[in-house]
């Protein structure tokens, strides 16, 4: 789950940079191992400023000044694929055809199949082991088929259909075409979102895409839209024609390349990955996660039985994903709500950090306790979802230092049991605490009173509305929207594997321990 940008201003001496790197820090908590921005000036040069490192470590104002023109793509970075090196940073950038630059949130399935297509028939060199840059160049070989001295709008259609043909996975992606425009599109069952806003200016319409809707809130893009399942949104700017027409402004052309196959977005979203000031497809996720916590009271209602109140003295949330659903859960059920546990602010998400070490400790460092709030009383703790288990094991012991009687811990998500192969870096399902285990074994290993997770049918009737009915669900069943063959699996788990060992030695590739990472274009982050 990465963060996603693409901005196509109307004033031709505008410049998105600005833009986008705020828009960045709305994006922050979708990843956090690497950020980039790549933007387009006036003679159609690429400039480019990415690498590893949180927002505010990848970019200084001097780089930033640099990065002119006024369309531009911007990404942040949890690594799913490939490795946590600095040359996977993105957007990516391939100079032929016509200057192609594309951020990617998502995971592609079929890609050992995609890099024999692009070496042996296509012929184009990938540098990197990143899905994304396959993606990129999947493209890149489609339009360069099309054979055009210039591009129209109905090229990058065409050339989008062979994408869509070859790519299975999920994915949502913004590009950027030198001298042209920018697009976005999204997997043919919307596994992973994309939304476009758009904002009136006395010279015509800004277009923004971005993952979630939070992001058009502080820049006033006060209509916005979900790209659909299998469409194509292309901005061009303005043209030699349309200037002759009186128009200034990027002219916006959509186009739905393939059906939507069967419209499941990722219900992990809702859960956890998401903002909750966002509205993702159709659904706010503050409102999602309010209808859990709502169906998660009645489920610990009905598991402690009538008198569930002498039973649990305070509802606590783990911050910050789950305030929200406990807060819901705490006045459904009329049991006292607590903010116990005190975050600090500085600390990023533990569970997208990489290495186990590191997320261990962090939990800590993030969460400390208000002891009053726990001793002597019997406390149900209200997280999101119950991961790998690093951030209950550690709660549920600091609850019981500080002097509690009984540790409960309920899960807004239900059991997690399998990989989640479009969003979580996770090299083995048997990382996963809840694997091969019931609700009393996982309560045993946590050290807790008791477990009590949401039901399946629960969370997908949280965030049901009258359009979206079907969710992507395989890390709870193990069953995936694309399908995902065992060897598949095997080649997942052994490729995060190599990277969880090449992170712990803290370089990226064995045999290029000494050889600069970074091959690309005026990359203004090492300037
Ligand atoms: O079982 P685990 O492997 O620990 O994973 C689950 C935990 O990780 C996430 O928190 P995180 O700190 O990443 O983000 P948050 O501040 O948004 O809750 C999630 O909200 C759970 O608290
Ligand atoms: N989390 C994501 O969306 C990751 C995108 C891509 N698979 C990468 O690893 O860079
Ligand atoms: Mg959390």
């Amino acid at each position: 789950m990465c963060g996603i940008l693409g901005l196509m201003l109307a004033d031709p001496k505008g410049h998105a940079c600005p833009e986008l790197y705020e828009g960045l820090y709305s994006l922050q908590h979708r990843g956090q191992d690497a950020a980039g921005i790549v933007t387009a000036g006036k003679r159609g040069r690429f400039y480019q400023c990415k690498g590893n490192g949180m927002v505010s470590d990848v970019f200084s104002q001097p780089q930033l000044r640099n990065l002119v023109g006024r369309m531009g793509v911007a990404h942040v970075r949890y690594p799913t694929a490939g490795s946590c090196a600095n040359s996977e940073a993105q957007p990516f950038y391939v100079n032929s055809p016509y200057g192609l630059v594309l951020a990617h949130n998502g995971n592609i399935i079929n890609g050992e199949e995609l890099k024999h297509f692009l070496d042996v028939e296509a012929h184009r060199h990938v540098n990197t082991g990143s899905d994304s840059e396959l993606l990129l160049n999947i493209f890149a070989n489609e339009l360069q088929r099309l054979d055009k001295f210039r591009l129209a709008e109905d090229d990058i259609f065409e050339a989008l259909r062979g994408v869509y043909d070859r790519v299975n996975g999920g994915y949502a992606c913004v590009a950027m075409i030198a001298g042209f425009g920018i697009l976005g599109f999204r997997d043919p069952n919307g596994i992973r979102p994309l939304v476009i806003g758009e904002r009136d200016t006395p010279f015509g319409k800004d277009y923004m895409f971005a993952s979630e809707s939070v992001v058009f809130n502080q820049f006033g893009y006060r209509k916005f839209r979900d790209v659909a399942p299998g469409e194509c949104i292309f901005i061009r700017q303005a043209n030699r024609e349309d200037m002759l027409d009186g128009n200034t402004g990027p002219q916006m052309f959509c186009k739905q390349i393939v059906p939507c196959k069967r419209f499941t977005p990722d219900i992990f979203e809702y859960v956890y990955f998401a903002r909750p000031d966002s509205v993702i497809d159709g659904l706010s996720v503050y409102q999602s996660r309010l209808n859990m916590g709502k169906t998660l009271a009645q489920t610990i209602i009905d598991r402690f039985g009538p008198d569930y109140k002498s039973k649990i003295d305070a509802v606590i949330p783990v911050p910050d994903s789950a305030r929200t659903s406990a807060l819901q859960l705490a006045q459904s059920a009329d049991l006292p709500y607590v903010e116990a546990f005190i975050k600090n602010r500085y600390i990023g998400r533990t569970f997208i950090m990489p290495g186990q070490q590191i997320r261990r400790k962090s939990v800590r460092r993030k969460l400390n306790v208000q002891p009053q709030e726990f001793n002597g009383k019997n406390v149900l703790l209200v997280d999101d979802s119950i991961v790998r288990g690093t951030t209950s094991k550690e709660i549920v012991q600091m609850a019981r230092e500080s002097g509690a009687r009984n540790v409960y811990l309920a899960s807004c998500a239900p059991m997690i049991t399998h990989p989640h192969i479009y969003g979580i870096d996770l090299a083995d399902c048997k990382d996963l605490v809840a694997y091969g285990k019931t609700e009393e074994e996982v309560a045993a290993v946590i050290k807790a009173d008791g477990v009590i997770y949401q039901k399946l049918e629960d969370l997908i009737a949280s965030c049901s509305t009258d359009k979206l009915k079907n969710f992507e669900v395989g890390l709870f069943t193990g069953v995936y929207t694309t399908g995902a063959s065992s060897e598949y699996l095997v080649h997942l788990e052994r490729l995060r594997v190599a990277n969880q060992r090449a992170r712990r030695n803290s370089f990226a590739e064995d045999e290029e321990r000494d050889v600069p990472e970074d091959v690309a274009m005026i990359n203004v982050s090492s300037d």
